[in-house]
């Protein structure tokens, strides 16, 4: 086995001149993860990281600061790999580059420098990969490296397709370059650590991480440290963990289909995708068996604390999209008798309503369709949210209310004539979560509350209700995702909200 390999921060702008920066201002808010809507944000340099012995890649820490953003918020550090090459002379010709992501050239003090995406170039793949296969040798990375290809569409990252990588246990990787940076352990890193360790086959094998070192480490920013990456069994809260990771390698599903590129298929033809979503609903069931198992139960669940949460959102909703203001005096009463249940419960049990670790961001496009079954993908919670809050125990029926709202779509999105489409795939997926919960009694959607708070003093009418607003809490985040990204999908959550309020 070779040596681990090591990264190297700098703090500020270290390798990097005014001119890429000026650069990246313009292209940043261009990219689809770039995670912020709103103009004029400026991008103030935090950290560098460099891999020994690689020249020309340099990765960018930058942290967000303008209208909107909260100062000092360590959710908003974006993570932005560069392949800088210098060049003989400025160029427009951007023919070959697409693919390998031509940011742009630019003539600084020493010359005139290429810049390139590293999230799209060979050169920063192979630098992430060998990090985060600490016996992988050089040449070793660029043979895994054959074919490898960035995947395209709606992501918050960048994962890139590894079909040649050769793993011990198989072929092919997916390695995820984490675009928002989360200080503290990633749950993308730790949970899929933690399920691959206690051999839950329903998650891609977890194969390794690129982190940065622990604070103290990089607490003196005169000198650039080298630290080794730690990639085995991460764990929650962890003193003296990484102070972030940047990338994930996990094991590449073969033959997998998108859950929701799957479910709009079925619901296109009008075709019954409740056994499918049966099996899903046995799987989620599974993982939240398992992370209970894995990661330990957390807190119970404080009733007035959990609700301000909730509302809190609501109204952060309501400020960004207009559209939504018929729909407040009907959530606020919804949340109003969940609060009232809630109370009582407490009351007359003391309260006991455990919370877990989940998934936190359920739906049909975190799920692949494989021959082995299905896989839950991508635990870093939902990426609008504060870090803080998506990695925090919660209500396993949050992961539940995911998944009816995505069905929800599948069926709007591949325009299911059949009306009961839906709500038969959702009874489906409810049942399937209820027997492997082992649930025995009442109808689906009050079992499958009864199940997913399970443990807990909740009673089933008390967990339906809840089911309801996190259903609504869903749709309500939902519309804001698409007022920013897909304005022509905002109808799908904004009815979606209207049919709970009025059912
Ligand atoms: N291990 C894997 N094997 C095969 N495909 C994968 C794997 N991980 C992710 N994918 C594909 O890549 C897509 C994006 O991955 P995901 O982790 O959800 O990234 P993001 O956070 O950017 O949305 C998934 O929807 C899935 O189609
Ligand atoms: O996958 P991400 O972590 O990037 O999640 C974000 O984007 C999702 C869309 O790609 C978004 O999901 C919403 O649209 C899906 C259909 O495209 C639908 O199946 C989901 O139910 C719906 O929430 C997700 O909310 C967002 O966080």
């Amino acid at each position: 086995m070779s040596p681990a390999r090591h990264v190297h921060v700098s703090p500020g702008a270290a390798h990097l001149t005014p001119e890429v920066l000026r650069l990246l201002d313009v292209w940043l808010p261009e990219q689809r993860w770039y995670p912020v809507p709103t103009e004029g944000v400026a991008h103030e340099p935090w950290l560098t990281v460099t891999f020994p012995g690689v020249a020309d890649v340099v990765v960018a820490l930058l942290r967000l600061h303008g209208p909107g953003l909260a100062t000092g918020d360590e959710s908003l550090v974006i993570q932005v790999p560069l392949v800088l090459t210098p060049t003989a002379e400025p160029t427009a010709d951007t023919a070959d580059t697409e693919a390998a992501g031509l940011i742009g050239t630019v003539a600084t003090a020493s010359g005139t420098v290429t810049v390139h995406d590293g999230g799209a170039h060979p050169a920063a793949w192979h630098a992430y990969l060998a990090t985060a296969l600490p016996d992988a040798g050089g040449p070793e990375v660029c043979d895994k490296l054959a074919g490898a290809r960035r995947i395209s569409g709606e992501q918050s990252n960048t994962s890139v397709m590894l079909p040649a990588m050769n793993h011990g246990t198989g072929r092919g990787g997916m390695l995820k370059i984490l675009r928002t940076v989360a200080l503290g352990p990633h749950p993308d890193v730790v949970i899929p650590a933690a399920l691959t360790k206690a051999a839950w086959a329903g998650v891609p094998r977890f194969l390794g991480a690129v982190e940065l070192p622990a604070p103290d480490a990089v607490a003196d920013p005169r000198e650039p440290r080298d630290v080794p990456p730690r990639t085995e069994d991460p764990s929650w809260g962890k003193t003296g963990g990484p102070l972030a990771h940047l990338a994930v390698l996990s094991e590449l599903v073969a033959d997998a289909t998108d859950g929701f590129e799957l479910a709009c298929a079925y619901a296109e033809r009008d075709e019954d995708f409740g056994e499918r979503a049966a099996e899903l609903g046995a799987a989620v069931a599974h993982l939240h068996a398992v992370l209970r198992q894995a990661l330990g139960p957390g807190p119970a669940l404080e009733p007035a604390g959990f609700m301000g949460v909730l509302r809190r959102r609501a109204a952060e909703a309501f400020a960004d999209v207009p559209d939504l203001a018929p729909q407040r005096a009907g959530v606020s009463a919804l949340f109003d008798a969940v609060s009232t249940r809630l109370a009582a419960v407490a009351e007359r049990t003391g309260g006991m309503v455990p919370l877990q670790p989940i998934h936190g961001d359920l739906h049909l496009g975190q799920a692949l369709h494989a021959p082995g079954g299905w896989k839950i993908l991508d635990f870093e919670g939902e990426p609008q949210r504060p870090v803080a809050e998506r990695v925090a125990p919660d209500l396993p029926l949050r992961d539940v209310a995911g998944m009816l709202r995505s069905l929800d779509y599948a069926a709007a999105v591949g325009r299911a004539t059949d009306p009961h489409w839906v709500s038969h795939a959702q009874v489906s997926f409810l049942e399937g979560y209820r027997q492997a919960s082992g649930e025995t009694h009442g109808g689906p959607v009050h079992a499958v509350a009864g199940a997913a708070t399970s443990g807990s003093e909740l009673d089933v009418a008390t967990a339906e209700l809840l089911l309801r607003a996190l259903v609504v809490d869903k749709a309500l985040y939902e519309v804001v995702y698409e007022f920013r990204h897909r304005p022509a999908w905002m109808h799908i959550p904004l009815t979606a909200v209207e049919r709970v309020l009025s059912s």
